[in-house]
């Protein structure tokens, strides 16, 4: 038996909240913990298997209130035979609207027992005044109490079968919003110290140089702007500066994680 923690996280928000859980859930279990990054790794020659015993932790981001569609084909290639799993959603304080129940949606149909879901809230990748430096402390003591209840209910269901958790969510899903075709830019403070082509999730950034980058891969995650130790990238198209701005001024007030089990 593991538990297997699978993650896709350009800003890091949604692998403090996985990894937190997922810590929890294999120390109470005194099991061991597989940590699977797939923010880089996810072309699905790398999918990992599971057996029965195992316990899948699947941390996505909300990208326009659906799973990142740059991952879809992943997920959808995650398969198992009776394995229990728990979905974890991280949005940025907006709405994460049809994603948890597009993952636990998935999962079932591939053969995974989901048996909880957890909608938790990171800082906004477009503006670091939504959410901001969250997940906080509350935060991770919330997800370190979602695995003490997912323990608690894994001991009462033993080897049985359960019936799928009810997880807020629409079906037919959200249509994904249309973002334009373009890249953060980069100011003169760049250094080239390479660590935003390092780990630009999608390959767009010229690992020759980092100012240039091709707007057909950046899926806009705002890695780049987050990671950067010199504040040197920056968006300045109209329209992301626009939805910034109508974040922060809609959707500053706190929410709180909401848990399904
Ligand atoms: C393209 C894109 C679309 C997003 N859409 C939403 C959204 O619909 N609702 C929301 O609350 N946050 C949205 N966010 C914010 C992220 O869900 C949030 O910042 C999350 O914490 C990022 O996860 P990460 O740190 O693991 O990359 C979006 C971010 C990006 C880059």
């Amino acid at each position: 038996m593991e538990v297997k923690a699978v993650y896709f996280s350009p800003t890091r928000t949604s692998e403090k909240i996985t990894m937190t859980i997922a810590r929890k859930v294999a120390m109470k279990l005194k099991t061991s913990l597989k940590d699977i990054n797939i923010t880089k790794n996810h072309d699905i020659g790398r999918i990992p298997e599971f057996s029965k015993e195992d316990i899948l932790i699947l941390g996505l981001p909300v990208y326009s209130g659906r799973i990142p569609e740059i991952i879809e084909e992943y997920v959808h290639n995650l398969n198992a035979d009776g394995t229990k799993a728990i979905v974890v959603a991280v949005y940025g304080n907006r709405d994460y609207d049809d994603a948890l129940l597009e993952m636990r949606n998935i999962l079932n149909e591939n053969g995974f027992e989901v048996i909880a879901g957890g909608a938790f809230i990171g800082e906004h990748s477009f503006t670091d005044k939504v959410a901001t430096g969250r997940p906080d402390e509350k935060d991770l003591e919330e997800a370190r109490a979602f695995g003490d209840s997912i323990v608690m209910k894994l001991e009462n269901i033993g080897d049985n079968q359960v019936d799928s958790i009810d997880i807020k969510g629409n079906y037919p899903y959200k249509e994904r919003g249309v973002l334009p075709h373009v890249t953060p830019s980069t100011n003169d403070d760049c250094t080239e110290c390479m660590d935003c082509a390092e780990e630009c999730p999608t390959g767009a950034i010229s690992m020759d140089n980092p100012r240039e980058a091709d707007p057909k891969k950046c899926i806009l995650c705002c890695e780049c702007i987050k990671i950067c130790p010199e504040d040197a990238k920056f968006n300045d198209n109209e329209k992301i500066i626009g939805l910034a701005k109508m974040l922060e001024d809609n959707f500053s007030q706190r929410r709180d994680p909401e848990i399904f089990i």
